[in-house]
């Protein structure tokens, strides 16, 4: 494998970045775009990431300075899509509550592309409208082929192994309790150490933002400099016997082959950038008083819908922190929801569920579907004595919260014969506790 440690990154979100590889100072044109000629013969690439005349705040795009244009490639033929497709009208779905047991990883070699599952989603990439939620499963590194998404971004979600990941803006390494966002069209590659397993919410609308503060203030929840985007790295490498560019177009997957790899930018500029994130920098604000906040407190990311608020989907975390509120039921509230929750699990325990929720397992909790906390965790917590404590050290839960209706794919239901048919009986033991002649506090 190539060397991957100590990587140096440039911190930030939605900055404007630039960046060249020390073998080629001076690679980045100084005072334009598109010069005549760019430095050593490279080629100018515009990679645009919104519409040309997107508003500015909102307006991303990066300029490549490639030694191929990604043009110099054979057609592209279909290959097969696998399980990692957005068919989620094959099935009726349902408004039960869905527990999966952790997913398998493959006793074959599978790559990261391979090992791509589609387990829910709503929308349609064609319209680019929706949302979906994958998971990857695999023990192989991705060899002479690089994968990108024409459909939207993906959040990527380690929960075991290393991802080792080259991109055409230079490398990361994303390990489990950090996150990396791809964004559409950029190409990557993924070499792992052996079995890995994660979890992916893709977007089709637009891109990952960080939330308004509103009256938290100017600091708080994400820190826009722990984003860390790649530094230039680039290689000159021909492959005569083919590098595979394989992308997801319109939810079919398609190949390409070169005779190069497409990691060969000396130098790069712009606001359009993958990035990855450390989840336990996240600067975590609660309840200091009494009561449970809303979960949106804990939002890393939100990729917002055209209704302010209403998120297409945010990615919510369950860091460890301290608990203190008094005379508080402290987990989390039995509620109905207008919008679907989507929760994995990276490592430790869920404190609503402290059985039954596993890592690398999962639950779906559709709109308007009741749940909450299991009657073991109710029980506990009604009782408990209320002194400040520190909640599930060690744990990180997340949620993919979307205003869409989740509906479920073959593979999801039914073919990773993961889903938990006993789920509901963790709220079977929840018993009548009404006293009419005691009223509560
Ligand atoms: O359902 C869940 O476990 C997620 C969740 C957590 C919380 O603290 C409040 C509401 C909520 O939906
Ligand atoms: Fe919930």
């Amino acid at each position: 494998m190539s060397e991957l440690k100590d990587l140096q990154y440039l911190s930030g979100f939605g900055s404007e970045f630039e960046s060249e590889d020390p073998r080629c100072p001076g690679a980045l044109p100084q005072n334009q775009n598109t010069p005549q000629k760019c430095p050593y013969g490279l080629y100018a690439e515009q990679l645009s990431g919104t519409a040309f005349t997107a508003e500015r705040e909102e307006n991303r795009r990066t300029w490549f300075y490639r030694i191929r244009p990604s043009v110099c490639h054979r057609p592209y033929t279909p290959i097969p899509s696998g399980n990692f497709i957005p068919e989620w009208d094959k099935i009726k779905s349902t408004p039960n509550q869905l527990r999966w047991r952790p997913f398998d990883i493959p006793s074959v070699a599978t790559d990261f592309v391979d090992g791509l599952n589609t387990v829910c989603g709503a929308g349609d990439p064609r319209t680019r409208h929706g949302c979906a939620v994958h998971v990857y499963a695999c023990n192989a590194s991705m060899t002479d082929k690089a994968f990108y998404n024409s459909d939207g971004d993906l959040l990527i979600v380690p929960q075991l192994g290393v991802l080792n990941v080259t991109t055409e803006y230079g490398k990361l390494i994303v390990k489990p309790n950090e996150i990396c966002v791809i964004q559409q069209g950029m190409k990557f590659s993924v070499e792992v150490t052996g079995e890995s397993r994660g979890y992916i919410l893709e977007v089709f609308d637009g891109h990952f933002v960080l939330p308004n503060l509103g009256p938290i203030g100017a600091n708080g929840l994400a820190l826009p400099r722990h984003f860390l985007t790649p530094k230039a790295w680039f290689e000159d490498r021909q492959v005569p016997a083919g590098y595979r560019i394989v992308c997801k177009f319109q939810g079919h997957m398609f190949q390409a082959i070169q005779e190069h790899s497409p990691f060969d930018v000396p130098a790069w500029h712009g606001n359009y950038v993958p990035y990855k994130y450390d989840l336990s920098k996240f600067m975590v604000i609660n309840s200091v008083s009494f009561d449970h906040c809303d979960p949106s407190i804990f939002t890393v990311l939100t990729c917002p819908s055209t209704k302010p608020g209403m998120a297409i989907a945010d990615f919510v975390i369950f860091p460890p922190r301290w608990s203190v509120q008094e005379h508080t039921f402290r987990p989390p509230y039995y509620h109905r929801n207008c919008m679907s929750e989507f929760m994995g699990l990276i490592q430790g325990s869920y404190e609503a569920k402290e059985e039954g929720f596993l890592p690398g397992g999962a639950s779906l909790h559709s709109i308007m579907t009741p749940h909450g906390p299991d009657a073991k965790c109710f029980n506990t917590a009604s009782n408990a004595k209320l002194i400040p404590e520190r909640i599930a050290e060690g744990t990180q839960s997340f949620m993919f919260e979307t205003s869409l209706g989740l509906a479920l794919t073959e593979w999801g239901y039914q073919t990773c014969q993961k889903v938990d048919p006993d789920y509901h009986k963790c709220w079977g033991g929840l018993k009548k506790n009404f006293q009419h002649d005691s009223p509560a506090a």
